[in-house]
């Protein structure tokens, strides 16, 4: 079946702001009458938001990296088949917080797997379905954790470091140095945004780059892009 519709995927470290600026590019999007699909990974369909618990808890974690690498990339293709593949069959836009590029960044970078071990379940996981934009938020990692403790507590998580928040500041650069090379080794499908300015800057500069993919692909910005 053909794809007609736009994959865009948010990626960066803790807190960077990603779940902030999809809301507002959707709001934008829809109201410029698109058709949008926001999702999430780990997560996004029944089955993988079964997965994500048990990865974002740490009750993964005893299984080691490369356990866990495979838990997310089996959320990864349930999403992908239930929820994104037919969603851009379908004409939508999808805005998706997190996909490939975490497990290459959080567990790829890790150091403990081998680079063709990694490649080989995102090839598997994603079934030629990879995103047509990705935008890389690049944030200081301890400014991002200081934004996650400040985060009001309507989220579950509030005030418990999940599995991968509780790393050492250290790990949390690492994983920002990783998503910036991931953006330096594929800069025709990745844009890095700057995350430190405020919110309505940051969707201004994600409107930039979104709108010129919108045209690029004939999906049309609306009278104000
Ligand atoms: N540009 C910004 N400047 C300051 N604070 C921000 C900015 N963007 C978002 N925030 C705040 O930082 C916190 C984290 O933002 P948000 O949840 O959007 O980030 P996230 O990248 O989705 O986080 P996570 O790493 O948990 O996925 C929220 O309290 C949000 O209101
Ligand atoms: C998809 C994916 C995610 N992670 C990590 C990154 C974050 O620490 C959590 C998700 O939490 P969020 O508040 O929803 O951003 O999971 C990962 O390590 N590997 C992945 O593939």
């Amino acid at each position: 079946m053909t794809e007609q519709g736009i994959f865009i995927s948010f990626e960066g470290g803790e807190g960077v702001g990603k779940s902030t600026q999809i809301r507002l590019l959707a709001e934008r999007l829809g109201k410029l009458g698109h058709q949008v699909r926001v999702t999430r990974e780990p997560g996004g369909s029944a089955g993988a938001e079964a997965v994500r618990h048990v990865l974002l808890s740490g009750a993964a974690e005893p299984f080691g990296v490369g356990m866990e690498v495979l838990l997310f990339s089996a959320a990864r293709n349930d999403h992908v088949e239930e929820i994104i593949r037919p969603a851009l069959a379908a004409g939508e836009i999808v805005l998706c917080d997190r996909f490939m590029d975490s497990s290459r960044a959080y567990q790829g970078a890790s150091g403990v797997l081998a680079p063709e071990f990694v490649a080989t379940v995102e090839r598997v996981a994603v079934n030629g379905v990879r995103p047509d934009l990705t935008l890389i938020f690049d944030l200081d990692a301890l400014e991002g954790l200081k934004r996650v403790r400040g985060r009001l507590p309507e989220t579950a998580l509030a005030g418990a470091p999940d599995r991968f928040e509780k790393d050492d500041i250290a790990i949390h650069e690492a994983r920002r140095q990783a998503f910036l090379g991931i953006a330096e080794a594929e800069p025709e499908r990745c844009r890095v945004i700057d995350a430190a300015a405020a919110p309505e800057r940051v969707a201004e500069a994600v409107w930039r780059v979104v709108s010129q993919a919108l045209a690029a692909r004939d999906l049309g910005s609306g009278a104000d892009g």
